[in-house]
């Protein structure tokens, strides 16, 4: 594989995109460039500096949300991790919006290059200030560009002469699926996509066209719709990979109701999708609350314990979509160990960061299926009061099913356990 250096990249602006004359550069809404659809308005931070862990940068008037500080730090963690075991480090942040991502993995991963793109050029001043902290370097010795292409122009030119980065990772508004091809062609074998999706009406079930359309998976509403959100994200990115002759592996997933943010990092190999036991369908039956999975195969052979016929109105079915586990228990260990080397574990937005990896790494239990019970839910549905979560779930394990708690709702369980059984156990540790 032909591997050029930074020195082949071009930061000027030839090939910058251009604000087309109706859009307002000094109006947040110029930025959304990638979907007119798309709906934020809140959460543009205007010309402030900004503090990240210990990081000075200026926001201007660039689209930046304070709270995908952590998505940022799972990115980072992983992003040194690689360099650690790689050697080097080269990274595309294909959406840089400031540049704080780029910022980050320069200054906290110690990245050997970093690519900081965004279409918007109204950006350049923000970004090149912020990134100037860190030196540049010259020839093949620099550290850093920034340039203003469209993500899918960045990573095609860079590929097509043969340059591979190790760490791509896109930021975007909406769904990343319009990107997932040429991200792939543009990563080396074995680097990792970051992946974002903000689409949660998509995976609330609301649009199943729509994520027919950009993931190939219909998705109907289920209670785990969050969950289902980051499985609808990996499948889509498992469907296009195969597509080319990769193959992907989640490393961790990632849900954040800020926005809402569904985040997954992916290891891509080469080797085509083929008999993957992964991906396929989930069903929920809304009469019993039951879930399971279905392979292609077992497609027309569905139904629901707790109906006679085999054609159960109550029971839907959403996908195809990733039904393996959300994260690898080995990687995401490395990350915790990592994030307590840099002293990171009770800083931060939301749920601390050692909490946060620790039930990942529950959640990674390939025994465990798609879906998690949402305690206040089941206790309605059985007209019951819930029991703690803790006693609920040693219960469970001493009944020899496996149980982890979910990283995406705190007042909920998942488990192998069937709803009928999970519903006797709940009421005698209510009993107890
Ligand atoms: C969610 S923001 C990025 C935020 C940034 N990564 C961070 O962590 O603060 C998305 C950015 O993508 C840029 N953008 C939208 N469509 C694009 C496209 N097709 N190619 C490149 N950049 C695009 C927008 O200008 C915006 O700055």
């Amino acid at each position: 594989m032909l591997t050029l250096t930074p020195k082949t990249l071009s930061s000027s602006s030839s090939s910058s995109f251009t604000l087309h004359k109706s859009q307002n550069p000094k109006s947040p809404n110029s930025s959304r460039l990638q979907s007119s659809k798309w709906r934020f308005s809140t959460n543009f931070v205007k010309s402030e500096i900004q503090i990240e862990r210990g990081l000075e940068f200026e926001t201007g008037e660039t689209f930046f949300r304070h709270e995908s500080a952590r998505g940022r730090d799972l990115g980072v963690l992983s992003a040194s991790l690689y360099k650690r075991s790689n050697g080097s480090l080269r990274i595309l942040d294909a959406m840089c919006g400031c540049g704080i991502r780029s910022l980050r993995y320069l200054a906290e991963a110690e990245a050997d290059f970093v690519m900081a793109n965004d279409a918007n050029d109204a950006y350049r001043r923000i970004i090149t200030d912020n990134l100037s902290k860190i030196e540049r370097g010259t020839g093949d010795e620099r550290r850093w560009v920034v340039t203003h292409q469209l993500a899918n122009k960045a990573m095609i030119e860079r590929y097509m002469v043969g340059d591979f980065f190790d760490l791509i990772d896109i930021d975007s508004f909406g769904s990343d699926s319009a990107f997932l091809r040429d991200a792939f062609n543009a990563l080396r074998l074995g680097g990792l996509l970051y992946l974002t999706c903000t689409d949660g009406y998509s995976s609330g079930g609301h649009r199943p066209y729509n994520s027919l359309a950009a993931y190939g998976a219909f998705i109907r509403p289920m209670p785990f719709g969050n969950e289902i959100g980051l499985r609808m994200l990996i499948g889509g990115a498992v469907r296009e990979a195969a597509l080319l002759g990769y193959h992907v592996k989640p490393l961790f997933s990632y849900y954040s109701y800020h926005g809402p943010v569904f985040r997954v990092l992916l290891r891509v190999h080469r080797g085509k999708l083929h008999e993957d036991r992964n991906y396929g369908f989930v069903t929920f039956c809304h009469l019993c609350g039951n879930s399971d999975t279905v392979r292609w195969d077992e497609l027309g052979l569905m139904g629901c314990p707790c109906s006679d016929t085999k054609a159960s109105p109550s029971l839907k079915v959403s996908g195809p979509m990733w039904l393996g586990p959300l994260h690898d228990a080995t990687y995401v260990t490395e990350m915790l160990d990592l994030a307590k080397e840099w002293g990171w574990v009770s800083e931060g937005i939301g749920m601390d960061l050692e909490k946060l990896l620790s039930i990942m790494i529950e959640e990674s239990d390939p025994r465990l299926p798609p879906g998690y019970t949402i305690m206040d839910q089941m206790a309605s549905r059985a007209k019951m009061n819930s029991p703690s979560l803790k006693k609920m779930m040693s219960a469970l394990v001493k009944e020899g099913y496996a149980v982890s708690r979910s990283h995406i709702i705190s007042n909920a369980l998942k488990t192998d356990c069937p709803m009928s059984d999970f519903v006797r156990i709940a009421n005698n540790e209510m009993q107890n």
